[in-house]
């Protein structure tokens, strides 16, 4: 991939590479099979007009809304018309990059469905839902709760003269409020709401609502629709219509509620089925994987672009060299820089370990074992919490590393950040899911002489050991080893639980005192993470990486250890394990990983592979002319679209000749 010129500004960079960049491709897509499919799809959409990104950011919300649906309906036709798989499909939709009714349809509705749907409703369906005869999405949060399930307000009641639920929503507060798809497009609503017979409230259930005509699309009777409003950014999540929802008093089939769980019978009366309500964690650990690897994609992207950017971007110089530096040659540069392409790394890694975790936890629940699920649990909410916070701040990081031109959209941050940064919100509130990860610490360290733990959380059976036995790092190179580094994270994690475990165990176990606990609770939940993002990154490292990569990988999985040990240094000094000259230690260390980075840098983020489509970015051009395309992009600005502006004659010339207050002045 070169310019109109044919040049490639950084080929200087690529041919300092010491490893094997295909072998590395091929690593980060998950395997050869995945890698092809990637690629293909790609370049299908890359090659396709009705997917270009180009005006994006330049589109008012109608036109970005319709053109939208526009790109999804093509996207869809493109699959059927190709006969594409699922696996191809989703990769299709993944590329077209652009966040869209059809997320929720495929991402939460059908699995919902799937979840928590008889066979029966199974079967009457998903056959529609798949050929997207009816659209659907996830209406769970309303304008006064989110987070606080069991706080929603909508009403199903059931009328047994009638064999149906009448959903209401009683309040202003209970209006559905956020659910992706709802504004405009979907047909079908899948609601949460509480479920009312007999006049006793049965707590939060999920009804199928249809909301607007297959007909011709308008609302149905008494239910009130539509989009809750522009967001965040240009572009970015705009493209989806975030609606809301109100029912009055609308009647819906008895056979609308998802009855996997617990059913309603003709006659009103609730009855609670046997099955155990952990069927649907299978689901959870697939979604949180996903999430884990967009994390990896999205920080990926933007390193991708801060890297080449920083090779290309040329500031001051010093006497010992001609011209001026390339900035990524600064320290402080890949200080910021290398520890969040190292991050980008150790998240893809994580992602594959938690497919394995799919796999195991899938198995258990066909064998009734349910053993393992409360530490699963914790262990995907807590790592979908660290990944979307550390992306989008490691977005807006990699922003600032661009310095100005990063602010203007031509380079793909703000847009990539404005569409990414919501996930520290949706599928959980980040600080939420922490405090669950706290709580499943305690109960873990509560029972720890007589449960064994397990999985991430079986480092908690050394608690002894790790409370009383310090660091033992006496040189730099003492770093370098694995076990020394686990130790560290094992140590530091254990102890903040045990402290804040210790603290609440000497009051009187009130919510008050657990309140009062709940900042140590969540640094204690985040230091278990990050020991589990650590732990698993050289986990997967240790298990058949190929020859060519596997010293890159470990120049990587230190460099995001290290930088973890450094960045949390006060908490590790803080619990006692470490020294400071210890932390002092693994900073030389860090400094001597970026000197492995610096001349594999390029290549290290060109192994991502993402097209110049894909990024959308005039600074992470894969070919480095930054500069001709940060100036050709200029011009599609609208306003240049006249020499002379638009309103130059009305408000800028009376400025200009000195006539404010002329009789025919529009000021
Ligand atoms: C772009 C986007 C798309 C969305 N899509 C959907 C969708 O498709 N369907 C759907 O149903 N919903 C959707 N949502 C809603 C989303 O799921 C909720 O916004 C999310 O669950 C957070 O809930 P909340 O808004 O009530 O936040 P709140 O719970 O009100 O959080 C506000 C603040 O209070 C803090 N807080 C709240 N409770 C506690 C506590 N107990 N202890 C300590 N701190 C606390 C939080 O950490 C946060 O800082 C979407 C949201 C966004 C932004």
């Amino acid at each position: 991939m070169q310019d109109g010129n044919g040049l490639d500004h950084l080929a200087g960079e690529r041919a300092m590479a010491q490893f094997d960049l295909q072998a590395m491709k091929v690593y980060l897509a998950g395997g050869q099979r995945e890698y092809e499919i990637s690629t293909k799809m790609a370049q299908l959409v890359a090659n396709d007009p009705v997917f270009s990104k180009e005006d994006r950011v330049r589109l008012a919300r109608k036109d970005l809304y319709k053109n939208s649906l526009r790109k999804a309906g093509h996207a869809w036709k493109t699959i059927l018309e190709k006969g594409l798989s699922e696996v191809e499909g989703l990769k299709l939709r993944h590329f077209v990059d652009e966040p869209t009714y059809t997320d929720l349809h495929w991402g939460m509705f059908i699995p919902a469905i799937k979840g928590q749907g008889t066979e029966e409703q199974q079967h009457k369906w998903l056959p529609l839902a798949y050929k997207m005869a009816i659209i659907g999405c996830y209406a769970q949060t309303e304008l006064g709760h989110g987070s606080n399930v069991q706080g929603l307000e909508t009403t199903a009641t059931f009328d047994p003269t009638t064999d149906e639920f009448i959903m209401h929503s009683p309040t202003v507060t209970s209006t559905k409020w956020w659910p992706g798809g709802l504004g405009k497009a979907s047909t079908h609503a899948l609601v949460y709401a509480r479920l009312i017979t007999d006049k006793k409230d049965h707590g939060i259930h999920a009804f199928i609502a249809p909301i607007r005509s297959l007909e011709d699309h308008t609302p149905l009777p008494n239910v009130t629709v539509g989009d809750i409003g522009v967001k965040f950014g240009n572009g970015g999540y705009n493209t989806m219509d975030n609606g809301f929802l109100r029912f009055d008093h609308v009647r819906i089939p008895r056979e609308n509620m998802l009855m996997r769980l617990a059913t309603v019978t003709k006659d009103g009366k609730y009855v609670r089925s046997n099955k155990p309500r952990q069927l649907g964690y299978g689901a959870m650990v697939f979604v949180r994987q996903g999430i884990v690897i967009d994390a990896s994609i999205y920080l990926s992207r933007a390193v991708t672009i801060a890297v080449r950017y920083s090779a290309v971007r040329r500031q001051f110089g010093n006497k010992d060299e001609p011209g001026e530096l390339q900035v990524i040659q600064y320290r402080t540069q890949q200080s910021r820089l290398f520890p969040l392409l190292a991050t980008a790394y150790a998240y893809r890694a994580v992602g594959f370990w938690m497919k394995s975790l799919y796999a195991d936890v899938m198995k258990r629940l066909n064998d009734n074992d349910f053993s393992t699920l409360p530490e699963v649990h914790a262990c995907t909410a807590g790592l979908k919490s660290i990944t979307t916070s550390v992306t989008a701040d490691g977005i807006e990081e990699c922003r600032k590393l661009c310095g100005g031109h990063g602010f203007l959209c031509a380079s793909g941050l703000p847009e990539l950040y404005a569409a990414y940064v919501p996930a520290c919100t949706y599928e959980g509130d980040n600080t939420i899911l922490l405090l669950q990860v706290a709580r499943f610490l305690l109960k873990t360290l509560s029972q720890v002489s007589k449960v064994r733990p397990v999985g991430t959380a079986a480092y908690l059976g050394n608690i002894k050991q790790l409370s009383t036995q310090n660091c033992k790092v006496s040189q730099g190179h003492d770093w370098l080893n694995t076990s020394v580094l686990l130790e560290a994270f094992e140590a530091r994690s254990a102890r903040q639980a045990a402290a804040v475990a210790l603290r609440l165990a000497k009051g009187s176990g009130s919510e008050a005192e657990f309140q009062e606990n709940t900042p140590e609770l969540v640094e204690s939940a985040r230091a278990h993470c990050q020991l589990i993002l650590v732990s698993k990154f050289i986990e997967q490292l240790q298990t058949g990486t190929p020859e060519g990569i596997r010293k890159q990988l470990e120049v990587l999985c230190y460099t995001y250890a290290f930088s973890q040990l450094i960045d949390n240094a006060g908490d590790f000094l803080a619990t006692g394990y470490v020294t400071g000259n210890q932390i002092a230690l693994a900073k030389e260390e860090l400094k001597h990983m970026f000197d492995k980075i610096r001349p594999n840098a390029v290549a290290l983020v060109d192994a991502f592979d993402h097209t110049d489509d894909y990024l959308g970015s005039a600074l992470g051009r894969y070919d480095g002319d930054v500069y001709t395309h940060l100036y050709k992009g200029a011009f599609k600005e609208s306003l240049n679209d006249t020499v002379v502006v638009d309103g130059y004659e009305e408000y800028l010339k009376p400025v200009l000749t000195q006539n404010l207050w002329a009789p025919h002045s529009k000021l």
